[in-house]
Formats: C-alpha cells, sequence, structure tokens
C-alpha cells in the first residue's frame, strides 16, 4: 500500500465512533474466528474415530451457512426497522450466553453426543443471530463515515476480518495448545479449547458494552427510518427490500455481480482438490494455491485503491469481475503449476476489488431506509450461491470422466474440472459485463483508456449531458488548407438551404480567445512565446470558453455549428507537433470540452509545402506556428491522418489540392448524407481510391466510403502491377469476393496513397507515408509514377 493509501487508512481511524467500531469489529471477528475453529476441534476432539470426527467436524461448519436461508430474510427488515445500536446489542449478549454455554454443557455432562449436538445446535442459534446483527452493523457504518472514507474503512475492515484475525485467532489457539497443555493435569474446563471458546463468548459480551456505552452514534438517524418503516408490515417491507434492488439497475446489477463472483469463487474452491490432481501436484500445490489466492485477495483489497485511483468506483467494480473471471477462465487451460499460480493470483486479486468496490457503493449509494435489507440480500444470496457452487462444482466434479490430450511435448488434462472451469468464468465474465451495462456511470467514454487513464492519475471524465439537437462539423487541416474558404462554402450553402448555421473558429472565436490568441500566435520575443505545455493550456482554455459560451448552446437550439479547427488541431499541434504525449492533450481537451465530440469532421489533407505557399500568397506575413520547421508540419499532418483512420466513421478526409468546388461538392453531398436526407445531390456513386506501390508490388490499403449507402464497407484496394504501376480502383461495396480483391489488411508495406477524386475516405497504413492526389492518373494528367513534389 503506498502512502497515501496508508494516510487514508488513518484519516478514517480518527474518527471515533468508527475507530470504535472498527475495534468492536476486530474483536468481533476474532472471536468468530477463533470460535469457528475452537468449535470444530472441540466436537471433533468429544468423538472417537476418523469418520465421526471428520462429519462432527463438518457439521458445526456447515450448520452454520443453514440459518442463512431460512431466518436471514427477516434479519434485513430488522436492521431496517429496529434502532440497529440496540439490535447489535442484544444479539451479542444473546451470543454471549449461547457460545458461552458450549463449554459450559461440556462440563456438566458426561455424554459426548450430547455435548456435539448441543455445540451444533448452539453453533445455530448463534449464527442465526449473527444474520441480525451483520446486517445492522453493516448498514450502521456508512453513517458513522462521510462518504469520501467509505472505501478506506471497508478496505481496513476487511484486512482485519479477513486478513489479521483468522492468523490472530490460529496463532492464539496454537499458543493456549503449546503453553496450556504441557501443563498437565489442569481440570477439564482449562483445556486450550474450553479457553478458547470462553474467549469468543466474552467477545461478544466486551463487543455489546462497547456498542451499548460508546457508540450511540448508531441510533442517530434512527426516528426518520423507524417513522417511515413503521407504516408498512414487517412482511411489506420484505418485499419492499426486494423490489428496490428490482427497480434500481444499479443495485440490481450490484447484486447480480456479486452474486456472480461468489459463483464463480464457489466453484473455484469446489474443484480446487480435483484441479491441482489433474496439474499432477500434491496437497502442498494444493495449499499453495490457496495461499495464492489469498495474496491475490489482500493485494486487490490493500492495493486496489490506490492503483485505480479516481476510476469510477462502478465501472471497477465491473472491470474487478471480468478479471477475476477471465483469470478463473485462464486458470482451465492452465497445464503448469505456474499458470495455475498466475491465475490464482489474478482471481484473488480481481474478487478482492469486486468485493471491496461491491462493499463501498452498497454502503455508499443504497439509501440508509433500505441498506440493511439490501445487505441482507446480498449476504444470504452469496452463502445460498457459495454452498451451491461448491457442492455443486464438487459432485459435476465427480461425475464426469477426464482424459488426457497431448500438445507436442505436453500433455494436458482435460477433465470436467477444467470445463467447469472454464464455464464458470465464462459466465463470469458475462456476468461482469452484465453488471457493468447495469451500472456504468460513464456511458460513452471508451473502457480501456479510461482505466489506463486512471492508473495514471487522469481519468476520463463523462461526456457533460445536454440535449443535442443540432450538427456539428469540423474542418481540420494543416496551414493554407482551404479550411476557411470550405467553411465560407458550406455555410453559405446550408444558409441558402434555411439552416440556421453558426460559423466559428479555434483559437479566437470569443473576446476570451481573441485575447489568448494574440497570446499563442503573436510573434514576440522569445522570453514572451508561452512555453509548449502553457500553448497546449492557452488553446484548452480558449477551447473549454469557446464551447461551453458558443457550441453548446448553439446546438441546444437545434443550429448546424461548423467550426474552423478543434480538438484535433491540438493533438496534431501540440501533440504530434511539439510533441507533447497526445494521451495527456486528448485528456486536457476533452476535460476542456466535457467530451463534447463533433459529428462530421472534415479532414483538409495538403502537403505542408503547398499549404504554406498558399498562405505565403496571401501575403499576410505569417503567425508563430506557421513559421514552424517543415519537419514539425510534416508530424502534424500525419498526425490528423492517423486521428481519421482511428475513427473513419466520423471523418471525411479530402486532398485538398483539389480544386475548392469540387471538394466543397464532396462535404455538402456527405452533409447531406448526415442529415439524412435520401434526395438532393445523388451520393457519390463511386467513392474510390488509388494505392500506389512503393517497392512492394503486394501493397495493399483499405479504403472506406465516405458518402456511400454502406458507409461501414470496407473496400480493399490491391495493387497489380510492377512498382511503378498504379493499383486497382474498386468501387466502395465491392463484395471482398470479387476476383480483384485478394487481400483485406493494409500492407505495412504501402508507400504511397493516391487518392482517387471521388474518394472521401482515406484510411492510410501505419506505415504510409505519402498521399498523392489522383490528379497523375486521370487522363490528361501526369503518367503514373510521377511523383508530386510541391506545387498544386
Ligand atoms: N482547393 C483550393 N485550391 C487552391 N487554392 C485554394 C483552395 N482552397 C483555398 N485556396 C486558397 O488557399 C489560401 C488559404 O486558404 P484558406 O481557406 O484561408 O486556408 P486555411 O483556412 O486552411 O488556412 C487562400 O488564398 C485560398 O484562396
Ligand atoms: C485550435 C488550435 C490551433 N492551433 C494553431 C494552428 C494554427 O497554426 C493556429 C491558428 O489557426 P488558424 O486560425 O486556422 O490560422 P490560419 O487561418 O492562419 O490557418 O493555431 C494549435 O496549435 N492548436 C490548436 O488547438
Amino acid at each position: 500500500m503506498d502512502l497515501s493509501g496508508i494516510a487514508a487508512l488513518r484519516s478514517v481511524l480518527r474518527i471515533r465512533p468508527f475507530r470504535r467500531l472498527w475495534l468492536v469489529l476486530s474483536v468481533a471477528s476474532f472471536g468468530d474466528w477463533i470460535g469457528i475453529l475452537a468449535t470444530a476441534l472441540f466436537a471433533a476432539q468429544q468423538v472417537t474415530g476418523s469418520v465421526a470426527q471428520g462429519s462432527a467436524f463438518s457439521s458445526t461448519i456447515a450448520i452454520r451457512l443453514v440459518p442463512a436461508l431460512i431466518l436471514g430474510p427477516i434479519a434485513g427488515v430488522m436492521a431496517d426497522r429496529f434502532d440497529r445500536r440496540y439490535t447489535m446489542v442484544i444479539c451479542d449478549i444473546l451470543r454471549f450466553l449461547v457460545y458461552g454455554s458450549i463449554p459450559v454443557v461440556a462440563l456438566v455432562s458426561d455424554s459426548g453426543g450430547l455435548t456435539v449436538t448441543w455445540a451444533v445446535i448452539a453453533t445455530f442459534i448463534g449464527e442465526t443471530i449473527t444474520l441480525m446483527w451483520i446486517p445492522a452493523k453493516e448498514a450502521a457504518v456508512p453513517n458513522l463515515i462521510p462518504k469520501g472514507r467509505l472505501e478506506a474503512s471497508n478496505q481496513l475492515t476487511l484486512i482485519t476480518t479477513y486478513g489479521i484475525t483468522p492468523i490472530l485467532a490460529a496463532l492464539v489457539l496454537a499458543a493456549l495448545d503449546g503453553v496450556v497443555r504441557p501443563i498437565g493435569g489442569l481440570p477439564p474446563w482449562a483445556s486450550p479449547v474450553q479457553i478458547a471458546l470462553y474467549i469468543n463468548a466474552l467477545s461478544r459480551a466486551a463487543t455489546a458494552a462497547v456498542v451499548f456505552f460508546g457508540i450511540k452514534e448508531i441510533s442517530a438517524g434512527r426516528r426518520e427510518r423507524q417513522q417511515k418503516n413503521a407504516e408498512q408490515s414487517m412482511f411489506r417491507q420484505f418485499v419492499e427490500g426486494w423490489r428496490y434492488i428490482g427497480r434500481t439497475p444499479f443495485v440490481r446489477g450490484l447484486v447480480l455481480g456479486i452474486f456472480g463472483a461468489f459463483a464463480g469463487a464457489g466453484i473455484v474452491v469446489g474443484t480446487a482438490r480435483f484441479f491441482t490432481a489433474s496439474l499432477g501436484a500434491g496437497d502442498a500445490a494444493f495449499y499453495l494455491l490457496f495461499a495464492t489466492l489469498f495474496i491475490g485477495l489482500a493485494i486487490g483489497i490493500g492495493l486496489g485503491p490506490a492503483i485505480v485511483r479516481e476510476l469510477s468506483r462502478r465501472r471497477w467494480f465491473g472491470i474487478s469481475l471480468v478479471l477475476a473471471s477471465g483469470a478463473v477462465a485462464f486458470l482451465s487451460v492452465a497445464f503448469h503449476l505456474s499458470m495455475a499460480l498466475f491465475g490464482a493470483l489474478f482471481v484473488g486479486a480481481g474478487a478482492g476489488m469486486a468485493f471491496l468496490a461491491g462493499v463501498t457503493l452498497l454502503g455508499g449509494q443504497v439509501d440508509d431506509e433500505v441498506r440493511g435489507r439490501v445487505f441482507a440480500v446480498v449476504q444470504i444470496g452469496a452463502r445460498l450461491v457459495l454452498l451451491l457452487a461448491i457442492s455443486l462444482a464438487g459432485v459435476l466434479v465427480g461425475v464426469g470422466s477426464s482424459r488426457t490430450v497431448r500438445l507436442g511435448d505436453i500433455a494436458v488434462d482435460i477433465s470436467s474440472t477444467r470445463v467447469l472451469l472454464l464455464v464458470a468464468g465464462v459466465v463470469g465474465v458475462w456476468t461482469g459485463v452484465a453488471a457493468f451495462r447495469q451500472m456504468d456511470d460513464k456511458r460513452g467514454v471508451p473502457v480501456l483508456a479510461d482505466l489506463l487513464g486512471a492508473i495514471r492519475g487522469r481519468p476520463l471524465s463523462p461526456a457533460e449531458q445536454f440535449t443535442r439537437k443540432g450538427i456539428f462539423v469540423v474542418f481540420e487541416g494543416g496551414e493554407g488548407a482551404g479550411k476557411s474558404t470550405q467553411v465560407t462554402r458550406l455555410s453559405e450553402e446550408l444558409l441558402a438551404a434555411g439552416h440556421d448555421v453558426v460559423v466559428t473558429r479555434e483559437p479566437g472565436a470569443t473576446d476570451v480567445g481573441a485575447r489568448i490568441r494574440s497570446l499563442v500566435l503573436s510573434h514576440g520575443e522569445e522570453a514572451d512565446t508561452p512555453s509548449p505545455r502553457a500553448e497546449a493550456l492557452l488553446y484548452a482554455a480558449d477551447r473549454a470558453h469557446h464551447v461551453a459560451t458558443v457550441v453548446r448552446p448553439a446546438l441546444e437550439r437545434g443550429a448546424v455549428v461548423i467550426s474552423d479547427r478543434y480538438v484535433d488541431s491540438s493533438l496534431a499541434y501540440q501533440g504530434a507537433g511539439r510533441t507533447l504525449p497526445v494521451q495527456e492533450i486528448s485528456w486536457l481537451s476533452s476535460w476542456a470540452t466535457g467530451g463534447l465530440k463533433p459529428d462530421l469532421v472534415v479532414l483538409l489533407d495538403v502537403d505542408p509545402g503547398v499549404g504554406l505557399s498558399r498562405v505565403d500568397s496571401r501575403g499576410q506575413g505569417t503567425d508563430r506556428l506557421e513559421s514552424e520547421s517543415r519537419s514539425f508540419h510534416e508530424r502534424v499532418r500525419y498526425a490528423f491522418l492517423d486521428l481519421a483512420s482511428a475513427d473513419p466513421k466520423r471523418y471525411l478526409v479530402l486532398d485538398a489540392a483539389r480544386p475548392a468546388d469540387e471538394i466543397a461538392g464532396v462535404v455538402a453531398a456527405r452533409f447531406k448524407a448526415l442529415m439524412g436526407v435520401a434526395d438532393g445531390v445523388p451520393s457519390d456513386p463511386d467513392p474510390t481510391m488509388v494505392v500506389r506501390t512503393g517497392a512492394d508490388p503486394e501493397a495493399t490499403m483499405v479504403v472506406r466510403a465516405g458518402v456511400n449507402p454502406r458507409p461501414e464497407e470496407t473496400v480493399v484496394v490491391r495493387s497489380v502491377g510492377g512498382p511503378d504501376e498504379t493499383a486497382v480502383i474498386l468501387p466502395a461495396g465491392t463484395p471482398t469476393s470479387s476476383p480483384d480483391v485478394t487481400q483485406v489488411v493494409a500492407s505495412p508495406d504501402a508507400t504511397q496513397v493516391v487518392a482517387a477524386p471521388d474518394a472521401t475516405q482515406v484510411v492510410p497504413s501505419s506505415d504510409a507515408t505519402q498521399v498523392v492526389p489522383r490528379a497523375e492518373d486521370e487522363p490528361g494528367g501526369r503518367p503514373p509514377g510521377g511523383e508530386r513534389e510541391s506545387t498544386p
């Protein structure tokens, strides 16, 4: 755990009521563990014979799961209906009496059978009472601490309950055994197991006292809850609890996910022995696997929050489930112990993180009034699912046969265990995804990028919600590409057609923006020019203000907004041009815009030489960026093309060397397609492009049709001739089964891309280095093979 994690834990412990409750929980959980171990040992000691001992041992453990099913349902109602503090105190006093009776009965009775029977009955009663206690406690915690610290408090509680106290209990029991037994000649009441049982009972008395006298805060808020709940019968309240879960997608997803996780865990536990056997490893491997699982759990719970930092907890929950389940599926194909250990580590880490996220979400986001019931459902359901999964897995594994498959030198055992693990993994992944979908609080924000961003400390923010009635079109491209020209052309056409059009640009569309523009673009003293990061922030500031005051209001109103430059300019100029990390610029921009993305980006692709010479001939001098080096502008150009290829549906890439009229025509057609206008200009019948090969005659290129009735169709163009020969032109929509199409992937060797006049979107292969206008292929144009260097 890093320092911030430890600081978070310390800060929750500074909250007095929580500190006391944590103490109570630690004592209670220590008592629990020592009680579980001691009762089981104790029961086994009372009878002789290994079979009887075995069944005495397991029946006291199994009995702990039964009450959950019978009496659990009302526990939640009680936790919501009555004062949670009194519920806890009364439960603990009763448990003190019941647990205390186990060793006492043993002292007064001579019959081992009777003693064991009572131990089983008492455990059953105690467990039933615990069921009332847990929802009351769980529902109380969120009221004691601020929401922001819930996670740290859960971390602390989970680590204490499942990490520290079981080990401590085992150590104390072992110590008692080591110290007390050798003394010898002790009366029966002083045997180690007896002492352990007294400790268990006394721990209850202690916690009852602390909760009653020390944590009066638990009673707070009781009145309103009681008033609300008293109007309903207990039965109605029970039904209401289930209804609440059913109709709240978030809680439904959470509950589903938790059950899925427990089912997976149950299958892993149920098959573990067979699984280690199938690895050809012995008992030691079995324990090793379990230890690894627990280490994974501890890592997930202890370090998870520090790793994912600000990631949405709802997303974290779903992702963790998928991680854990994916790891279970991986276990199913592991053929070596090292692989199994690796898988087990991730099963544990995923499960631990999912558990922590789940409990925290339940505590923080479920209303106080129903919290007890929701906790009860989760707790009871989880036990039931776990029990079912363990026993079902045990039965199924026993039923199936196993056969060995040889893969080269490695023999893999295909057994029902593996099939079961695979099924569990796949079902778990499905549950994780389903839970994620139901709970996602950042719809539309890519998951992986969000996760990676969060790990680096910069999660993506969800798109700001607003009613977007208009259409947002952006023109991008290098200097002198003809953006202003095309913006004007499109806006004139749309205005003529009666659209509400807002023409705007970045930087400098607003008053604030104009000031920023003069800061970033004017030539000044070296010392006055903003540094690359400052420049990036200034463009982002301009953009934030622009989007908030111009773009969003216009889109809300239903206008067509046409902007000369937007986010891509920052990615290209500040990212690729200034070589700042593009991811960071992207995050900055998405933060500035609140996630607003254009509907269409028209990329006017131009050779920097051509563009800059156009700017020169305008005779207005150059600004700070225009006077950057040629290689700067080259980087900018390819950054734009890369962005377009990453999201081809949103982009219209046009060769800016084409006549302005032609470009305007294609843009207008695409805009109409975007508006869903079926009439008007027929969509480009034959959007094509050509690939010119470099050294490799097999060079290929993927082309997507822009204005095409089936825009999702990909056209594959494959060169046919020698190095200098221009390749085939295929219309979009050509089935890939066409005899001309032999390959569907872009070759990394393609070096020159020649856009045909009708090509509307070009997706360059990663290594393509030049986009050459189609002019040279047209009748009357230069012969194929001639390279266009600069001027149009
Ligand atoms: N398709 C084109 N072919 C040739 N010249 C063009 C074309 N489009 C624009 N121009 C000219 O190039 C110069 C820069 O155009 P402009 O629209 O201002 O580009 P940007 O806004 O991208 O910097 C202008 O003089 C313009 O008349
Ligand atoms: C919007 C934006 C522009 N720029 C640069 C690109 C341009 O060189 C400059 C101004 O763009 P622009 O107004 O298009 O100038 P011009 O009409 O002369 O082409 O700002 C960035 O570097 N980052 C950005 O985010």
